[in-house]
């Protein structure tokens, strides 16, 4: 892969043309990997340089998230080394992640064994400019937010697509909300006064009825308006107080840092500081 910089960014990726000015990282060094399609390339780069710059040798307890990002999350701490990563305890948002520890042999914990988390990476479904992200799309935002607010450090990884300015841009299915079972036809009618246009309950794929989530518990998907996106933590709490509402996937004023890769070959890193960073490979 060769090194690739944005020197003149002009898509509509960055906060806007005239605040852009990134702090450029040394390169990111991944040579003799194998080649990847695009979009997969922009993921294994975003988990690579989110790990190397948020899990280090003091990182004892991580919290692994969901989505297809993560896998080259725990590929790249796998890297790290067994000597390392035999210290430490990795503690999973889901089915999905859980089984990516398994798999790779790394120490399975759970977040009621360790409420305190080092580091948590995870996905997204969309972040805007505030780092307000869109969680659920794999119906696993309930315990990927507690997760989240376990972690001293919470960093969200993602490939440019996910790179939006307002929440909705590109995730139009609408906010998922985790709901108690009995409750759904109420939260239903509630989220649409609250004026979400067309929520519906997620139906399963290969399975006859609702998508049914980790915690036994069924999604609405809830589209807002543009108006909405705006304020994304009022939308937040509004939800959030319907009687039977479990969690809501947005999660507001909570990440550090979002990664996002680049089929070019670069990462663009939005911090919780408003600092922009740009890392190329090599
Ligand atoms: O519930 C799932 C999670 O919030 C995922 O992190 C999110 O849906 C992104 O998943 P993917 O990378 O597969 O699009």
């Amino acid at each position: 892969m060769s090194a690739v910089t944005l020197s003149n960014p002009s898509s509509s990726y960055y906060t806007s043309s005239t605040d852009y000015k990134p702090v450029k990282l040394s390169p990111l060094n991944l040579t003799n990997l194998p080649k990847l399609a695009p979009t997969e390339e922009g993921k294994r780069l975003a988990a690579y340089a989110a790990v190397d710059a948020n899990i280090s040798d003091s990182s004892k307890v991580i919290g692994i998230g969901s989505g297809s990002t993560v896998p080259y999350v725990v590929e790249r701490i796998v890297q790290q080394g067994a000597a390392l990563n035999e210290e430490r305890v990795f503690i999973p948002t889901g089915f999905q992640s859980k089984e990516l520890i398994v798999k790779n042999n790394l120490v399975l914990g759970d977040v009621d064994q360790y409420p305190t988390i080092d580091v948590t990476i995870d996905g997204a479904d969309e972040v805007d400019n505030n780092l307000n992200a869109v969680k659920g799309g794999g119906a696993c935002h309930l315990r990927e937010k507690v997760l989240a607010e376990a972690a001293k450090i919470f960093v969200i990884v993602a490939d440019e697509r996910k790179n939006s300015k307002l929440l909705g841009t590109s995730w139009t299915q609408g906010v998922p909300i985790e709901v108690a079972p009995f409750a759904y036809a109420k939260v239903l009618k509630n989220v649409a006064k609250l004026g979400s246009t067309k929520p519906a309950l997620r139906m399963g794929i290969k399975k006859a009825g609702p998508v049914v989530t980790d915690n036994g518990n069924f999604l609405i998907d809830a589209p807002f308006g543009e108006s909405y996106y705006r304020d994304p933590k009022e939308l937040l709490m509004r939800i959030k107080m319907l009687t039977g509402v479990v969690e809501v996937g947005l999660f507001c004023g909570m990440a550090k840092a979002a990664y996002f890769g680049y089929s070019n070959g670069s990462v663009l890193i939005r911090s919780a500081d408003g600092t922009i960073s740009e890392q190329s490979s090599i």
